[in-house]
C-alpha cells in the first residue's frame, strides 16, 4: 500500500530524514518510534504531503502511484489520512461541518460520533476550548468520517486518560479492520483477511499497543529507520532496556 523508498526531507533548510526506506503492505499495522526530534512527525507529514516538509530526495508511492509531487488534497482523496500530535483550532468552522466536508456528505456524523462521545461537540469550532484528550479523540472521529486506507497516527493516546485510551482505541481498531471484524474477539485468520487497511501509529509509551495489535516496529534514528521489521511490543521492551543509543549499532 505504502512504499517509501530513500526518502530525504528538509526542514527550514535542515535535513531531518536522510534516507528512509519504508514497507507497509494492505493490512498492516506499524508502530514508530523513536527519540524527541528525530523526525517521526517529518516523516508522516511527508507522507501526507505538508509543504513544511521539503522532499530533497527519494520518492513515496502509494497504491502503486507516486504521490512524491501530489497535494495534500490529492494524497487525502486517493486515501491517506492523519491525526495530528498538536492539531489546530479552526475558528468558524464547526466539527459536524468539517465532518460533513471529510466524510463526503455522509449522513451517519451523528452515530460516529456517539462512541467517542462527542454527539454534544458537533455545533462546537473544530478543538476550540477542546481539552487535550478531546482534541485526540475529534481527530479519531474526523478519520473515521474520512474513511482512508492509510491512517496515519501521530501519538494517538498523549494526554488520554486510561479510559479514553480504550476508547481511541476502539476507534483506530474500527479505522483499521474491516466492518464487522471487531478488535480481539476475532481469530488471527479472520483478523488478518479482514483488515485491508493500513496504519503507521507514533507513540512513545506504546499505551496504545494494549488496545490496537500491530505488526511491525521501527526506530527512527539519525534520520533513518533503524531496527525495521521488529515485533513492537519486543521492541518497546529492548527500547527500555537499552534505550536509543543502541540503535545507532543497528544502523547499515
Ligand atoms: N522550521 C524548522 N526549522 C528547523 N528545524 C525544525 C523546524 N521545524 C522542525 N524542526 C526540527 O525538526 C526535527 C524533527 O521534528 P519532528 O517533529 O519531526 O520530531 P519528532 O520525532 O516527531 O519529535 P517528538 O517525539 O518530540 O514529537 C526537530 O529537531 C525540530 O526542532
Amino acid at each position: 500500500m505504502l512504499r517509501i523508498e530513500d526518502l530525504h526531507v528538509e526542514v527550514g533548510g535542515r535535513p531531518i530524514l536522510k534516507g528512509v526506506d519504508l514497507h507497509i503492505k494492505p493490512g498492516e499495522t506499524h508502530v514508530l518510534f523513536g527519540p524527541n526530534g528525530s523526525g517521526k512527525s517529518t516523516l508522516l507529514g511527508a507522507i501526507m504531503g505538508f509543504k513544511r516538509y521539503r522532499i530533497t530526495g527519494g520518492r513515496i508511492v502509494f497504491k502503486g502511484e507516486d504521490i512524491t509531487n501530489l497535494s495534500v488534497h490529492e494524497r487525502a482523496r486517493l486515501g491517506i489520512g492523519v491525526a495530528f500530535q498538536r492539531p489546530p483550532v479552526l475558528r468558524g468552522v464547526s466539527l459536524g461541518d468539517l465532518l460533513r466536508v471529510t466524510g463526503n456528505g455522509r449522513k451517519d456524523i451523528d452515530e460516529l460520533a456517539l462512541p467517542l462521545h462527542l454527539e454534544t461537540f458537533l455545533e462546537r469550532d473544530v478543538n476550540y476550548g477542546f481539552s487535550g484528550g478531546e482534541v485526540k479523540r475529534s481527530e479519531m472521529l474526523q478519520l473515521l468520517a474520512q474513511s482512508p486506507d492509510l491512517v496515519l497516527l501521530d501519538e494517538p493516546e498523549s494526554g488520554v486518560d486510561l479510559e479514553n485510551i480504550a476508547t481511541i482505541g476502539e476507534a483506530i481498531n474500527q479505522l483499521l479492520w474491516k466492518d464487522g471484524i471487531r478488535g480481539q474477539h476475532c481469530s488471527r485468520r479472520e483478523f488478518k483477511e479482514g483488515r485491508q487497511k493500513a496504519g503507521l501509529i507514533i507513540t512513545h509509551t506504546g499505551y496504545i499497543l494494549d488496545y490496537v495489535p500491530a505488526d511491525l516496529g521501527h526506530v527512527l534514528f539519525d534520520g533513518r529507520l533503524s531496527c525495521s521489521g521488529l515485533n513492537p511490543r519486543e521492541l518497546l521492551g529492548c527500547i527500555q532496556k537499552v534505550g536509543y543509543a543502541d540503535c545507532l549499532h543497528c544502523l547499515q
